[in-house]
């Protein structure tokens, strides 16, 4: 994941700092060092390392920190504000035009994303109550056109093209079109190329200057680093982009680009992309970022993709259900459905404070829902909604079925029985308890069998988390 090696170094500096009560400004200086290391390590650009240790090192030694009764604490909460505002501090929301439409021009180098979150940032408007229309600038790579209209589609928004026409006037047409038909965002999918190049700038200044755009997105990919930096230095002085769209951020992405953008170009971050599916994109919050780097975890992008990527009356039909203790195996299956949409587990689970660091080194193979799936996807409808008929013959045809191990069915059974017990406990608090509310803020996730999991991989399953 995403921030991984960081985070584990971050870790063991402060933990050194914690064995030793009260800190000296050497205590403070050495872990800074560890610290400024660490980043660099992550592809943290030189320089902004550097000033930032210095200036956690100023706020630390002296004032009241080292006299504080948890001084330890006291540096990670400061190291934790200043990666905050290194990345920007505020949120940085799109700038929409007084007067529609709003115009946003995506750019970006081949391959960083850019086409794919064209359709993602439409989607997210779409679902905001927006009415985006995408345009097909990049007349130059085969295809391109095509591959805008499949994820434009499935995205659930209009796409405009004119072919192999001239990039402005495809421009200037789409918000001629946005204007008569009311779409109030136009999103130009401008030409992407290998490296930047003269041709490339001039085109995209070219846009600029004719259509006045709202917004110039940048698109960079995570995993290429310091690269993507340059990158984004380089499209800042030619074009003055209003914005950068972090791309990547589910891969082992060091992290130093996320960590170094707004330092080197003056440019925040507006989004960032975590996966492939066009729901895979997150408003960049650099508080949370923050967090997530230290291990702290993030609740609230948790709480928000559970909202946002699983069906809401799905989820309010299944707390029913486990409320009125009918949860069966043909639930369990949709409520696996409705995690699977989250995305990998190991992104799921980094973001619950405390397992993050847990997580460290661990592989989790995302195929253990499937194989339980195939497991339930064995059972005949009477046993699905009947765990308790279960027996030893049952139970073989199953394992057979499935092609996994008595042992497993069994687990599995059991954990049903568990979560039946654990929603009849829960019940006991009445329909209006405060606890029956906790488990439909997060839809989904309130009966989800996460402590059982470990059991279900075998060698390489997760471990348990109690
Ligand atoms: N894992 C992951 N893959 C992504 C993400 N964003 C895009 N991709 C993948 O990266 C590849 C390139 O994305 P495109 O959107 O085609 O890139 P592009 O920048 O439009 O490329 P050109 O059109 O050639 O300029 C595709 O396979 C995408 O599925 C992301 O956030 N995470």
């Amino acid at each position: 994941m995403a921030f991984e090696g960081l985070a584990d170094k971050l870790g063991n500096a402060f933990k050194k700092l914690k064995n030793k009560g009260k800190l000296s400004e050497k205590d403070v200086k050495e872990a800074m060092r560890e610290v400024r290391l660490a980043l660099l390590e992550a592809d943290v650009n030189y320089k902004v390392a550097k000033d930032f240790t210095n200036k956690v090192t100023e706020r630390a030694v002296g004032q009241d920190v080292m006299q504080s009764l948890t001084p330890a604490q006291m540096v990670v909460k400061i190291v934790d504000e200043e990666l905050t505002s290194l990345m920007g501090g505020e949120d940085a929301r799109i700038e929409f035009a007084s007067k529609p439409p709003t115009v946003i021009m995506m750019c970006g180098l081949q391959g960083s994303g850019k086409t794919t979150h064209t359709a993602k940032l439409a989607k997210m408007l779409k679902k905001q109550g927006r009415s985006p229309l995408l345009a097909a600038c990049d007349v130059y790579r085969p295809a391109a056109i095509d591959q805008l209209k499949v994820v434009g589609e499935k995205a659930g928004v209009p796409v405009f093209e004119m072919g192999k026409a001239n990039p402005v006037k495809i421009a200037k047409e789409a918000i001629k079109r946005a204007k008569d038909y009311g779409n109030d965002v136009v999103i130009l999918d401008t030409a992407g190329r290998l490296h930047i190049d003269e041709a490339l700038m001039d085109e995209l200044k070219n846009i600029k200057k004719e259509v006045e755009p709202n917004e110039i997105l940048l698109v960079i990919d995570s995993m290429t680093g310091q690269d993507a930096v340059n990158v984004a230095k380089s499209f800042n002085e030619l074009l003055d982009i209003t914005g950068v769209i972090l791309t990547k951020l589910d891969g082992d992405t060091r992290g130093g680009a996320a960590l170094s953008v707004k330092a080197v170009t003056g440019r925040p971050i507006k989004f960032a992309g975590t996966g492939e599916k066009l729901d895979d994109i997150e408003v960049f919050h650099p508080d949370r970022m923050a967090s997530r780097i230290l291990g702290m975890g993030d609740v609230l992008t948790l709480i928000e993709d559970a909202q946002n990527k699983m069906d809401a009356e799905k989820a309010e039909e299944m707390a029913q259900k486990m409320m009125s203790n009918k949860f069966d195996f043909n639930d369990l299956y949709d409520q696996f459905e409705q995690v699977k949409k989250m995305g990998p587990l190991k992104g799921i689970l980094s973001k619950i404070p405390g397992v993050g660091k847990q997580l460290e080194g661990v592989d989790i193979d995302d195929r253990q829902i499937d194989w339980v799936q195939a497991i339930i996807l064995s059972m005949t409808p009477e046993e699905r909604s009947h765990p308790h008929i279960m027996n030893p013959s049952r139970k073989r045809r199953i394992a057979a079925g499935s092609g996994r191990s008595i042992e497993e069915v069994n687990r599995l059974i059991k954990q049903i029985d568990q979560m039946q017990k654990m929603m009849r406990q829960m019940t006991k608090g009445g329909k209006g308890s405060k606890k029956r509310r906790k488990m439909k803020g997060l839809p989904g996730l309130g009966g989800m069998p996460m402590n059982g999991m470990g059991g279900m991989g075998g060698p390489d399953g997760m471990p348990p988390f109690k």
